[in-house]
């Protein structure tokens, strides 16, 4: 049998290896799990492979030392390359296949087709009739077209129903005016926008004979197809610098009375008759599904991001020695410390939960587009609410658990040389894109009072709120738990989203009942509301980690997973645990045995932890990371990166003799006198 860890190789820094030897567990065969099939993580490593063997997709020096037009043409140039490779490397229909790509070849900062495969083509696929797909699906898939979704305005991003940007239907010509009346009604933000595409499906207000339709999707034409110039009516830029994604030229548009034809609005579900005969959709919201699209594969991306992060982290506090924790022993791996070790840990458990509730959703996703192929609705709220609560907890968790990645790589953690912080400035754009956290927490804390409501009533409830009719103990069972059963922890959890659901729902119903109109009683219950989405949502994360891990075979695979589990439900646990001590159904006593079972599996990840990382296969080329590099070899390749920077071209910059010399010399002068 080789090494379980299949990450090891000859040369690489003893420390590291050390850790690999020590794995219990197939690093592939865990691959399998977070990618969901063996085929799918073996496809991972061979798209890598195959990859590496292509000179002109290896990056032209490392991304930190580009500036913004270097990243945009560097995005664009491996673009072009990947077109006359693309067929060789992946199947083109599969959506995970693609993201490694990019992943690998581009990595996170963006690229030209960003938008383009990840709305621009979903909301075709969705809302497009078949004679509009034959128009302009077909060609956006072949690239003979790109493509953007344009949504957000300068002044409106979360509230939909006053976006400014209007699309009048003029009966005369058969057409719809699209006009952007005020600097607010700006497109502001949509990805790709800038520079890149030459259409675009922007969302605009309908108006036809003077009434308010709401939001609907018209498919623009942005730019000449063969010049890339704005067309008459049009105006269209880069909104400047950002955070992170500067490889993306984020756009503004302005639209001046431009005229479409009717057949440019997306008609699919929804109708404008010649006449002007508004026929609408068989769902109110059915024109949201390409935002329901990104949120729903969130978990996963979020997961990568953070996966990414703590490789980079694990790897390196494997190989970073500093202090004794034997004064007689030489000094020890930083990950030999308690604090270390709870600082990283409960985020592998939390990236792999991410990945296996991402997995559940995806799924649910999938079933409820397929039913709106045929008009049928019914899970669209369910799936509404699950990826709002989770697009909101996952990308804040995320946050936290990558910046704690870089905090415990010291400061070789805030050098770009890690890259956590470009990871960090990537993924936490994800709290605010697709719907900003607050205002998505509060959509799932729409569902839950309905929910609450009808328990209230007697009746019972079903799927993802079925908890709420469940019979509850009063205390929690959690130190009687027989090892390896997680049905109490689960309980406890349910608990603690009950009450706080419930409590919610109590305080709403007294301001309402008290005469307070429900718009504001629902403000002044928000941060309540908030509360109990977010723990509906960590107790749907805690139950799939448990469904999946009740559901894996190999036996290895299943007691490393059990683990893991284990460490993430006691974590998460005492996270939220206040809100069980308030009505005693924990008491002191069960928080000691909660806080000593973490401890515990701290100890028991120990052995593996690099293993754990090791298994999201995550290659040097897509990490981009001194720190994280594979083979543990950091220090020597930090000095060798750092010979990248401009400011080392030569010993002695301009700057001395402009500004520092002569500052040197008066003082100099100075303290003669
Ligand atoms: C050459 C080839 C090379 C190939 C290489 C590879 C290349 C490519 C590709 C691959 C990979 C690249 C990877 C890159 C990754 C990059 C990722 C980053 C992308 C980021 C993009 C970001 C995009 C955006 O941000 S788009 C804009 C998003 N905006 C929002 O989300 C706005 C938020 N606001 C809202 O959604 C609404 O306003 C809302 C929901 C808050 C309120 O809506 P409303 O209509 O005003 O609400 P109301 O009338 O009050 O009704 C509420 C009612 O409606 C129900 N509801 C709402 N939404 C839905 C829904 N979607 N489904 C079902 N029901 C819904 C809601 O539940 C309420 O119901 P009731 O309670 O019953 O009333
Ligand atoms: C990296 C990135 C990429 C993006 N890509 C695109 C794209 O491709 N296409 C596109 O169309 N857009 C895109 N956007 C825009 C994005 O979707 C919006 O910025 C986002 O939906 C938030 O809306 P907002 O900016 O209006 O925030 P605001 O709503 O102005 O938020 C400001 C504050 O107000 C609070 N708030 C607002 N409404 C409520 C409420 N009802 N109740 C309680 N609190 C509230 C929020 O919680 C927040 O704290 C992108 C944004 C980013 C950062």
């Amino acid at each position: 049998m080789g090494n379980l860890n299949k990450e090891i190789r000859d040369g690489d820094h003893p420390d590291i290896t050390e850790e690999r030897l020590k794995s219990t567990f197939d690093t592939h065969k865990m691959a399998a799990q977070i990618y969901n099939s063996q085929r799918a993580a073996d496809r991972r490593n061979e798209i890598t492979s195959a990859v590496l063997k292509i000179p002109e997709l290896q990056d032209i020096k490392p991304l930190p030392f580009l500036s913004r037009e270097e990243k945009v043409e560097e995005a664009a140039r491996k673009i072009g390359i990947l077109s006359e490779h693309l067929y060789d490397l992946v199947n083109v229909n599969d959506g995970a296949e693609l993201y490694h790509l990019n992943n690998v070849v581009i990595g996170g900062e963006g690229n030209p087709l960003a938008l383009h495969g990840v709305m621009f083509i979903p909301v075709l696929q969705a809302q497009a009739t078949d004679e509009q797909k034959k128009k302009w699906l077909y060609r956006a898939m072949k690239r003979e077209i790109i493509g953007t979704y344009a949504q957000t305005e300068m002044g409106h991003g979360s509230n939909l129903r006053k976006l400014e940007t209007t699309a009048t239907y003029d009966k005369a010509t058969e057409e719809f005016v699209l006009n952007s009346p005020t600097t607010t009604s700006m497109k502001w933000w949509p990805g790709n926008l800038g520079k890149s595409t030459n259409y675009a499906v922007v969302v605009a207000t309908l108006i036809i004979n003077e009434k308010d339709y709401g939001p609907h999707s018209f498919m623009v034409q942005l730019r000449d197809e063969n010049t890339h110039k704005p067309l008459p009516n049009i105006e269209v830029g880069d909104i400047g610098p950002k955070m992170a994604y500067n490889a993306t030229d984020n756009g503004f548009l302005k639209l001046n009375h431009l005229r479409i034809p009717r057949t440019n609005m997306l008609m699919k579900h929804v109708k404008v008759e010649k006449d002007g005969t508004y026929i609408k959709p068989p769902h109110a919201k059915m024109s949201y599904s390409a935002m329901v699209h990104v949120r729903a594969h969130m978990n996963n991306t979020m997961a990568y991001f953070l996966a990414s992060s703590l490789t980079i982290a694990v790897r390196y506090s494997s190989i970073r020695r500093q202090g004794h924790i034997n004064p007689k022993e030489p000094e020890v791996k930083v990950l030999e410390y308690q604090t270390q070790q709870h600082r990283l840990f409960p985020h592998i458990a939390r990236a792999y939960a991410f990945s296996f509730a991402g997995a559940e959703t995806v799924r649910l996703y999938e079933k409820v587009k397929k039913d709106m192929e045929s008009g049928e609705t019914e899970l669209m709220a369910d799936l509404h609410a699950l990826t709002s609560g989770l697009k909101s907890v996952v990308t804040y968790l995320t946050m936290q658990g990558i910046e704690q990645a870089r905090q415990s790589c010291g400061g070789h953690g805030y050098s770009m040389a890690s890259y956590i912080s470009e990871i960090y400035g990537i993924a936490i754009g994800g709290c605010t894109y697709e719907g900003e956290n607050m205002v998505m927490l509060l959509q799932l804390a729409r569902y839950l009072m309905k929910a609450a409501k009808a328990v209230k009533e007697g009746k019972k409830v079903e799927g993802l709120v079925g908890y709420l009719s469940a019979p509850d103990n009063r205390h929690s069972l959690i130190d009687r738990t027989p090892e390896k059963s997680y049905d109490t922890y689960l309980k406890t959890f349910e608990h603690i989203a009950r009450q706080q659901i419930f409590r919610a729902f109590d305080k709403l119903e007294k301001m309402l009942t008290s005469g307070l109109p429900h718009s504001e009683a629902w403000n002044k219950c928000s941060v309540e509301l908030t509360r109990a989405s977010r723990l509906h949502t960590r107790l749907f994360i805690a139950q799939a980690f448990a469904r999946r891990v009740h559901d894996v075979v190999d036996f290895h695979i299943k007691e490393a997973l059990d683990d893991l589990l284990h460490l993430h439900l006691n974590y998460e646990l005492l996270d939220v645990a206040s809100y069980a001590l308030e009505d005693g159904h924990l008491c002191g006593e069960q928080m000691n045995f909660i806080r000593s079972e973490l401890y515990r599996s701290l100890g028991k990840i120990r052995p593996n932890a690099v293993s754990y990382v090791d298994a999201w296969e995550l290659s040097d080329m897509e990490l981009r990371s001194v720190l994280g590099r594979r083979d543990g070899h950091v220090y020597e390749n930090l000095y060798k990166w750092a010979q990248n920077s401009s400011l080392n071209r030569t010993d002695v910059l301009p700057v001395f003799e402009k500004y520092l010399k002569p500052l040197m010399m008066s003082a100099r002068k100075n303290s003669k006198l």
